[in-house]
């Protein structure tokens, strides 16, 4: 089913990169400055896994906890049910007027076949910011994280899996975007703060080109 909202309204980010790369840390520095609305496929996966009543709980809980992607219409869905709420919200500030927006959707499209159905059904993305670095800093800074996160997933077990995934399902998902000139590679070994200065960088460049264009 179409979206209630109208694409040509809602400028969108994709944001990627292997499990801990650093998406979430970027988003809420981008979030503070250019009032994106922030949403995380993971973090509404585990929402909806969280709510009571919820038929996809215990389906979303094992996808996670052995990494693996979570059928497509479940994720977008809650994707487009978010947007669709953001909007209504009627936001004030940049980027923002009645029924218009702009989102970061993190951790998303992490399968080929949900990047189709979102780009053909819902909308398609302006950017990727692909937050690139080792497997080797992923694994340090998860199990740091996972000493508080509560996630299900920050264990050795689970993020070796994740990383089979990342390596298998979701960089094709890069290189695709890659082929067609949407991708921003950045290399996010770095500390937070340069990460962001050269995210800045890209971001900019492309709300100027937004505001240019209306
Ligand atoms: N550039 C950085 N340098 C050092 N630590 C970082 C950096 N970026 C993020 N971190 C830390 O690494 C951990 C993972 O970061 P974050 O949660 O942003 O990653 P993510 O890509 O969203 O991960 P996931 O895919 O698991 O959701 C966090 O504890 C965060 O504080
Ligand atoms: O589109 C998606 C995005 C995420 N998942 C599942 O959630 C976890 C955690 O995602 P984070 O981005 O690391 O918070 C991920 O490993 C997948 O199991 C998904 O199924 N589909
Ligand atoms: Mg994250």
């Amino acid at each position: 089913m179409a979206p209630v909202f109208d694409k040509k309204n809602v400028l969108v980010i994709y944001v990627l990169g292997g499990p801990g790369a650093g998406k979430g840390t970027q988003c809420s520095k981008l979030v503070d400055e250019y009032g994106f609305c922030h949403l995380s496929a993971g973090d509404l996966l585990r929402a909806e896994q969280q709510r009571e009543g919820s038929s996809y709980g215990e389906l979303i809980r094992t996808y996670i906890r052995e990494g693996n992607i979570v059928p497509m219409e479940v994720t977008i869905k809650l994707l487009e049910n978010a947007m669709d709420a953001a909007l209504k919200e009627n936001r004030s500030g940049a980027g923002w007027s009645a029924g218009k927006g702009r989102f970061l959707i993190d951790g998303f499209p992490r399968k080929m076949d949900q990047a189709v159905k979102f780009d053909e059904e819902v909308c398609t993305a302006s950017l990727v910011l692909f937050y690139q670095t080792t497997e080797e800093v992923m694994l340090k800074r998860l199990m740091k994280r996972g000493e508080s996160s509560g996630r299900d997933d920050d264990n050795v077990e689970s993020i070796k899996k994740r990383f089979v995934t990342y390596k298998e399902t979701t960089m094709p998902v890069i290189n695709y975007y890659a082929e067609h000139g949407k991708v921003a590679e950045i290399d996010s070994t770095v500390s937070v703060e340069e990460v962001y200065e050269n995210t800045q960088k890209v971001v900019a460049k492309i709300l100027a080109a937004q505001e240019a264009s209306s």
